[in-house]
């Protein structure tokens, strides 16, 4: 047994677990009117309704518990004092930095990093400016129309997911381009059509050692001065990177380097100048504005005791259904088009952050830690895979993010779509027994025969625990509040499994092995080594590629 479960706040948890695992939301709502009131949190405008989980005082009291042991006030404390809390990596983690609205200074190493992170902002204020009011132009003299972001993981998905979240913000001058898969059919699809004159390209890589992105900004270089010639490159070209070197190495002048630092993690730096793109595309007042909103979180997470703690609460029901009730699986269900790529861009926060075996210490885990996270927009995935949620034999916890307001009102549009986030919360807790499903098909004529056919099969366990997230309205504030709230959410995890949220080591063998095999492709190398399915299939792909070329 670990520290952890070995804990008595731990063993309560499953003490209680004994006493929760087969009672009924529906009889806690029957018995408690008050379960909303009890079990429901406001920061600046954003509501958490979480009364819809397998809970009572007393989970929350003991959850409470846990956290508290697990020392997560103090851990969080040490990430807003810059602490070298990702261990592996002797680094700060201090994303928190970057939105810091107030005058406070923000120590790491014993150095205030706001003057730097201040003179950032500005730049990238100056840039946009010139590039949104036309005194950057191409190379040949013509306003910029297209950005083009090169970029893969933290560089690229918290970028696209929040120029899609905020379009409605956008106006036609300025329209963004993603490329990020080294297959080249991303790049080639993506220039297609487009003004080499009029676009501009910014590769974005903390590293700038990222094999896809190189070679994906050496294929867009090549294209470039293909069409303009080489002095068109320090016109078209701009960096995003915490390594001066090798974005010189690339060609590109570090005047037009925006710079950022290696106390920021990949999947954490769309706060950084990462988000160049955004402020680009919506101006820097609305980039600002998505800081202010994440700051806003930050004050809440910083400062809310535990009992009344947005991600702490989120976290700890996650620690809940993982760990006590065993479930693998969580979804996150956006009911607004605009949050589309918001579960993908969470996979790779969470995954990538708490998808880990080992604790600080290097000791192999005894108990489960991050989910599997997955998800799309509602109404769509009602009629994808909202089947195995209601009736499937899986468990699933989810968090059902719901948008009060639309930037389109149309018709009865809106009244639909969250009468669909409400029906389907409602479903999910409340269920249906086959004594209502035999009821209902006897008032409608149905014959016994055939209601005792349907009856199981229409039948809804209910039970299914949801979390409530409200939003006024999809806005720069409202989506860096978003974004905050479950980074912190992620991070609480991380302390209480005593697990490096920070580090992704996870990611590297594959990218090794890559590096070996591509000269047995090219057959720069002899294709020997290997076991004998990739030794197959290396030899069949050479097979078939000699059909093609
Ligand atoms: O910004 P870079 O250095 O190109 O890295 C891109 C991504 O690669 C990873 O290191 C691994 O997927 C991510 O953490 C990161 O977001």
């Amino acid at each position: 047994m670990s520290a952890l479960t070995d804990s008595p706040a731990w063993q309560a948890l499953l003490d209680h677990h004994q006493e929760i695992k087969d009672v009924h939301m529906r009889d806690l709502f029957k018995k408690d009117r008050g379960r909303f009131e009890r079990f429901s949190e406001r920061s600046s405008g954003l509501l958490l309704d979480y009364s819809k989980n397998r809970i009572t005082e007393k989970t929350m009291g003991l959850l409470g518990d846990l956290a508290r042991s697990c020392g997560v006030e103090e851990a969080r404390d040490r990430m807003f004092n810059g602490a070298h809390i990702n261990t592996t990596e002797d680094r700060a983690v201090y994303h928190v930095a970057l939105r810091n609205r107030s005058d406070r200074a923000m120590i790491v190493d014993g150095h205030d990093v706001m003057p730097e992170v201040r003179a950032v902002l500005e730049k990238m204020r100056h840039f946009c400016d010139d590039v949104r009011e036309g005194r950057w132009r191409g190379v040949t003299g013509k306003r910029i129309r297209t950005i083009v972001n090169i970029g893969i993981g933290g560089s690229d998905l918290g970028v696209i997911m929040a120029l899609q979240a905020l379009r409605s913000y956008q106006s036609d001058d300025l329209t963004p381009r993603f490329i990020s898969n080294v297959d080249s059919s991303h790049l080639v699809e993506t220039l297609r059509g487009l003004d080499a004159e009029t676009t501009l390209f910014i590769v974005s890589s903390k590293s700038f050692t990222t094999q896809e992105t190189l070679l994906n900004a050496t294929s867009a270089r090549t294209w470039l001065i293909k069409k303009l010639g080489t002095d068109a490159v320090r016109h078209h070209f701009v960096a995003v990177s915490t390594n001066e070197e090798k974005v010189c190495d690339f060609g590109i002048d570090t005047d037009y380097m925006f710079p950022f630092w290696d106390w920021v993690g990949g999947r954490y730096s769309t706060w950084s100048a990462i988000g160049l793109a955004i402020a680009l595309v919506l101006g820097m007042d609305k980039f600002e504005e998505m800081l202010e909103g994440a700051f806003a979180m930050d004050e809440h997470f910083r400062t809310s005791p535990i009992e009344h703690n947005i991600p702490i609460i989120m976290a700890m029901l996650g620690v809940w259904y993982a760990n006590f009730f065993g479930w693998s699986t969580h979804a996150v269900l956006p009911y607004d088009q605009y949050l589309t790529r918001f579960p993908q861009y969470l996979q790779q926060v969470d995954m990538e952050s708490n998808g880990k075996r080992v604790d600080l210490q290097g000791r192999p885990v005894d108990y489960q830690t991050g989910p599997i996270v997955f998800g799309h927009a509602g109404t769509n995935a009602q009629h994808s895979f909202f089947q195995l949620l209601h009736q499937g034999k899986w468990d699933v916890s989810m968090d059902f993010i719901g948008v009060a307001n639309n930037h389109h009102p149309l018709r009865d549009h809106q009244t639909i779509l969250l009468s669909n986030f409400l029906g389907q919360t409602k479903a999910l807790m409340w269920g249906k027994t086959e004594k209502e499903v035999r009821a209902q098909l006897k008032k409608k004529g149905v014959s016994a025969e055939r209601i005792d056919q349907l009856a199981p099969h229409m039948t809804f366990p209910g039970n299914k625990p949801t979390n409530s997230l409200v939003l006024p309205l999809i806005t720069p504030f409202t989506i860096g509040q978003l974004l905050a709230l479950y980074e912190h959410k992620i991070f609480v995890q991380g302390v209480v499994w005593n697990i490096n949220s920070f580090d992704q080591w996870g990611v590297q063998l594959g990218k090794e092995l890559a590096r070996d095999l591509a000269p047995q492709i090219t057959g720069e190398a002899p294709i020997m080594g290997n076991d004998c399915s990739t030794q197959g299939l290396l030899k069949y792909m050479k097979l078939l590629k000699k059909e093609y070329d």
